[in-house]
């Protein structure tokens, strides 16, 4: 697992690090090591450091300090190093001189423009971790220009650092350097962070528990279910799909089919979808009803059921059965409109709730807001539930409070059908009674890597993510052994 902390945290924390350490010692660390990624991206966009130009933009706090003592550090490799002064009565002092001492130039922000359309690469020094708001407008106005690669100082200024949300001009950075420890911008804005690095300056003994989390491949790896020597059909899990419908065939095809991809047990499908389930998928055994499909030990409802009386009906037997379910589309729907169908629940047996942004406002009356960490876990505390929030990232919350994001490579996940794929993946794992925040965790991290597989750098659909599953299982698999 990543730990993630929140800027509240990280704060606390560095508090606790400069009592205990010389004057001005913590930036040096963050300074240098934001030094050799400037002379690593100079060295891969223009093939040199020395006689390289690099230009600063510096706003009022520490974050313009580290960028002001990077660019001291980099005059030593003769790189011809800027600074633009967004507040030049409240720049950093000690970097001020430092980088003035190094031969280093001050730019006026009149002038900064033309340097910023010269430069070869550009640090972005505005705001760290203290930003308020949206960029301030002549912060905003020197972005305009620039056409360089990007480096961001600890997070890219514009982007809120605990929710990542965006609600103005931002920087977008090709690599952002971070120090201490990873913060939620970091997992929750990746295409304004670009490639993310943690440079250690001493800080985690500081930390304590994550506030967050990030699944890691080894964890992955390590929760997906593997048979044994001592494994047969039954033993791995059955999963009981629940979905689709004589007019959308389609969802019970893809969720099925992705219990089918993700692990090698049995896969029943209930509904009336069963004849072209059994035409996708021979190994599915499956049949008109939920109430004879036998037993599983989880269920997937949902997809393409309709929100109707016979939805509910099936909605009710499924949370009825003591197994953990995952609802998925239409039966998110039914719980928002119908939230008595819960009474049928067990409330010890695990649910997973996947709701995209409409239906999570369904569901809590609002929508997820800026803070999409904040809004699943308050999700999962009224429902007692794992809420795996779709989007661009998706975040899934536990009621006791535990939360991860997965960040995803790309976008092409958006793609009809493709959360069909993974509530048949969640379900496969919670049949092989993986805890459920992992379960849906695991899933979304597996989904997402199927998506940029089967995309390879051009648009696909939910057939082809559901056809990369098997790849995405090895990759993570091999990755971690
Ligand atoms: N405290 C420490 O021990 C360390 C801090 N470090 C750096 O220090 C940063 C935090 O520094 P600070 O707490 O001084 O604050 P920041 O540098 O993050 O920003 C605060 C300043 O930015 C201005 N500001 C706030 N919101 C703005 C907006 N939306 N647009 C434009 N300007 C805005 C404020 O007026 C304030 O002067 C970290 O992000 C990191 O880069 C690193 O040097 C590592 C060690
Ligand atoms: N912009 C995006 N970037 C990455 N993943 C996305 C993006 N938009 C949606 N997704 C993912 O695609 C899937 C879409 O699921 P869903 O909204 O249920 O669509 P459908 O009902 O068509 O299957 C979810 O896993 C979601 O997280
Ligand atoms: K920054």
């Amino acid at each position: 697992m990543q730990g993630i902390w929140t800027t509240e945290r990280i704060r606390a924390a560095e508090d606790r690090l400069l009592a205990v350490t010389p004057d001005g010692e913590l930036m040096r660390r963050a300074a240098f090591g934001l030094a050799v990624h400037a002379a690593e991206m100079l060295a891969e966009h223009t093939g040199s450091v020395s006689g390289r130009r690099v230009t600063l933009l510096v706003g009022s706090g520490n974050n313009g300090g580290d960028a002001l003592w990077a660019g001291a550090f980099l005059r030593r490799r003769n790189v011809a190093v800027s600074a633009i002064l967004l507040k030049p009565e409240r720049a950093h002092a000690p970097g001020l001189a430092a980088l003035k001492r190094s031969g280093g130039k001050i730019v006026s922000l009149e002038d900064g423009p033309q340097w910023i359309r010269r430069t070869d690469l550009v640090i972005d020094g505005i705001v760290g971790i203290s930003a308020r708001g949206p960029l301030r407008a002549d912060a905003a106005a020197l972005l305009e220009h620039v056409s360089s690669p990007v480096l961001a100082v600890d997070l890219p200024s514009g982007v809120d650092p605990d929710t990542g949300a965006v609600d103005g001009p931002a920087v977008v950075a090709d690599r952002t350097v971070t120090f201490g420890a990873l913060k939620p911008v970091h997992a929750l804005a990746p295409a304004f962070c670009g490639e993310v690095y943690l440079v250690d300056i001493g800080l985690r003994p500081e930390l304590g528990e994550p506030d967050l989390q990030r699944l890691d491949t080894a964890d992955v790896a390590a929760a997906w279910p593997v048979p044994g020597p001592d494994d047969d059909k039954y033993s791995q899990g059955v999963v009981g799909v629940a979905a689709g419908s004589a007019t959308y065939p389609g969802a019970a095809v893809l969720a099925a089919g992705a219990a089918v991809r993700a692990t090698s047990g049995l896969v029943r499908y209930a509904g009336h979808a069963a004849d072209v389930v059994r035409g996708h998928w021979p190994e599915v055994i499956a049949t008109g009803s939920v109430t004879d499909a036998g037993r599983v030990q989880a269920w997937v409802v949902g997809p393409g059921i309709g929100t109707g009386h016979e939805g509910r009906d099936v909605l009710r037997f499924v949370l009825g059965r003591g197994v953990p379910v995952c609802a998925d589309a239409d039966a998110t729907t039914i719980i928002a409109r119908s939230p008595d169908v819960l009474d049928a629940r067990d409330p010890d047996t695990p649910l997973v709730l996947t709701p995209h942004a409409g239906e999570f406002e369904r569901l809590m009356g609002s929508p997820p807001g800026a803070d999409r960490v904040a809004a699943a876990r308050s999700a999962a505390r009224k429902y007692d539930a794992v809420v795996l929030l779709k989007g661009h990232c998706t975040v899934v919350a536990a009621p006791d409070g535990r939360a991860l994001v997965n960040t995803p490579r790309g976008s092409w996940l958006a793609t009809a059908g493709s959360g069909d794929v993974l509530s048949g993946l969640v379900g496969a794992l919670l049949a092989s009674g993986l805890d459920p925040w992992l379960a849906a965790g695991a899933a979304a991290h597996v989904h997402s890597i199927a998506g940029s597989l089967a995309a390879d750098g051009a648009p696909t659909s939910a057939s082809g993510i559901l056809g990369a599953v098997p790849d995405a299982i090895r990759s993570v698999r091999s990755l971690a052994s």
